[in-house]
């Protein structure tokens, strides 16, 4: 029988009873795999009143050590039920088993750890101030936790996404009601268990199913017993969202999409390089917000780089995720595969010519019906083309020559999006030259996707508003007060 999936509101799970109910398909094959409870405004409410009352009570009183503890026994009870978080979040997306085992489920529980540390350890500031009688006054910072934080989630990095969010949220003692995207329900039900386990009290973590517009997600951001909305997602959503959270002039964290550009220089490392620029465009099947579309190549180098990036797209390994050979996954969704190939023919039709892919690959029958595409490269597009200037969010990418350092910058910088670059060159000076011009919130040299969870993470112009990480976190999670002392 089919599975039901139903939310998480004040530690238990609602019975599924009389709720609308919509399918979960696995992308690798086209099965339903299982029947999600859509949550209605009625349930919205109840996570919010129970996420209120947490934090009227135990929650709210509880002191640093023992929530920061609580965190840790979060992560290590994800450690000890990781080959459980592997194959939901496998279910839920159909990525590769390695992806999953050493980048996403390892990274989710080390959001967990990572935030109660720093939430223990950083200081708040304190000023001595003179007065007009010389004896002064003192002045300290108290941060409190903001309430109750909407965490609306995409599924393109389903847990490690969310736990970003919930990480610094509940190290910093709010409560949080957390809508997970409609197509990768998995997770973050998974993770109500865990808090269950490890004794979080009921009401601090609610889960919440369904979708945006009309659903659990316009509900939870339009009510008002919701204090912030951290949110990552597409820039469009954003801005609905940002009108919701207008409303009672609410805080958002918004980390959204991105075009984001790689650049090759001649004297870079260069099998180094075609590696790093394969993963920045494939990883995840190309859905990574922080993923390469555009590549710039110096010009004395366009060709061969271009041959050996063909090279390895041609030779990934489609096929189930729990096979351990299998190097590449499905797209998430059959409308998000029909979207990538809305593209993939409108490249074409602006004039591209396709170095490798651009279509559906041949699968075998029992997964003809998964939401596969081919890695696809292209070359020959014009700089204002769709295709280079639009988010597609898929296994694909432009390569275009380039001739110098500032042309280089200026083409980099063309886009409406200042999420991320990856920059290959062994010129150091260069790279800090480059950095310091290319406006986007991170900046990777001779690396991509290499993060300490410790640094800003966020996006300028159209790709967010705020940083989150380290730190950065407890600008948004909690209200910083000062307090005067006149002495
Ligand atoms: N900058 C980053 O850190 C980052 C990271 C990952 C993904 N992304 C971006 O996310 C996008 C892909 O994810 P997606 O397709 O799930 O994004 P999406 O915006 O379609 O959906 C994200 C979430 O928002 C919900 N939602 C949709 N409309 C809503 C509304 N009106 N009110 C409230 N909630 C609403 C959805 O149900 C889902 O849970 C890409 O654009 C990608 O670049 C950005
Ligand atoms: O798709 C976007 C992935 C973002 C990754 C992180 O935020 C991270 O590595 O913590």
């Amino acid at each position: 029988m089919t599975r039901t999936i139903t939310s998480f509101i004040n530690g238990a799970f609602v019975p599924a009873e009389g709720a609308r109910l919509f399918d979960k398909r696995s992308p690798v094959d086209g099965r339903v795999m299982a029947r999600v409870a859509e949550a209605d405004a009625a349930q919205v409410d109840a996570a919010v009143q129970a996420a209120r009352r947490a934090m009227a009570g135990e929650w709210g009183r509880m002191g640093t050590e023992k929530r920061c503890a609580l965190m840790h026994a979060v992560a290590d009870e994800i450690t000890r039920r990781f080959d459980d978080f592997v194959a939901a979040e496998m279910a839920d997306t159909g990525q590769p088993n390695h992806v999953m085992t050493h980048v996403f489920i390892p990274r989710g529980a080390a959001n967990f750890k990572i935030f109660a540390d720093v939430v223990k350890n950083v200081a708040t500031e304190s000023f001595r101030m003179e007065t007009p009688d010389g004896r002064g006054a003192l002045n300290y910072a108290l941060r409190k936790p903001k309430g109750v934080i909407g965490v609306i989630c995409p599924w393109n990095a389903p847990f490690l996404l969310m736990t970003w969010k919930l990480g610094p949220a509940l190290a910093c003692g709010n409560a949080v009601i957390v809508k997970p995207s409609e197509e990768t329900p998995l997770t973050a039900t998974l993770l109500g268990e865990v808090m269950n386990k490890v004794g979080v009290p009921a009401g601090v973590y609610n889960v919440l199913h369904g979708f945006g517009p009309g659903s659990a997600g316009e509900f939870i951001t339009q009510h008002p017993g919701v204090d912030a909305i951290t949110f990552t997602g597409e820039t469009r959503t954003g801005t609905a969202i940002m009108k919701a959270a207008a409303e009672g002039v609410r805080d958002v964290s918004f980390e959204l999409g991105g075009k984001n550009a790689g650049i090759v220089f001649a004297d870079c490392d260069f099998d180094a390089a075609v590696d790093g620029i394969f993963r920045s465009a494939f990883l995840n099947t190309g859905q990574v917000c922080l993923g390469t579309e555009r590549v710039y190549v110096e010009r004395p180098i366009f060709e061969r780089f271009r041959d050996a990036l063909k090279a390895k797209a041609e030779a990934v390994r489609y096929g189930r995720p729990e096979d351990h050979h299998n190097t590449y996954g499905p797209l998430i969704s059959r409308e998000h595969q029909q979207k990538v190939l809305g593209y993939y023919r409108l490249a074409v039709e602006e004039g591209a010519t396709v170095v490798t892919g651009g279509g559906i690959p041949d699968m075998p029958p029992e997964l003809a019906e998964g939401c596969w595409v081919q890695p696809t490269l292209w070359t020959g597009l014009k700089d204002d083309a769709r295709v280079v200037r639009e988010e597609i969010f898929g296994p694909c990418c432009h390569l275009r020559p380039f001739d110098s350092e500032d042309e280089v910058v200026a083409l980099a910088n063309d886009t409406d999006y200042g999420l991320s670059t990856t920059l290959w060159t062994q010129n150091l000076a260069r790279a800090h030259r480059m950095a310091e011009r290319i406006d986007v919130g991170i900046t990777w040299v001779n690396s991509w996707f290499l993060r300490d969870l410790r640094t800003p993470f966020g996006g300028s112009k159209h790709s967010g508003i705020g940083r989150e990480g380290g730190v950065h976190s407890l600008e948004f999670y909690t209200e910083t007060r000062n307090v005067c002392i006149k002495l």
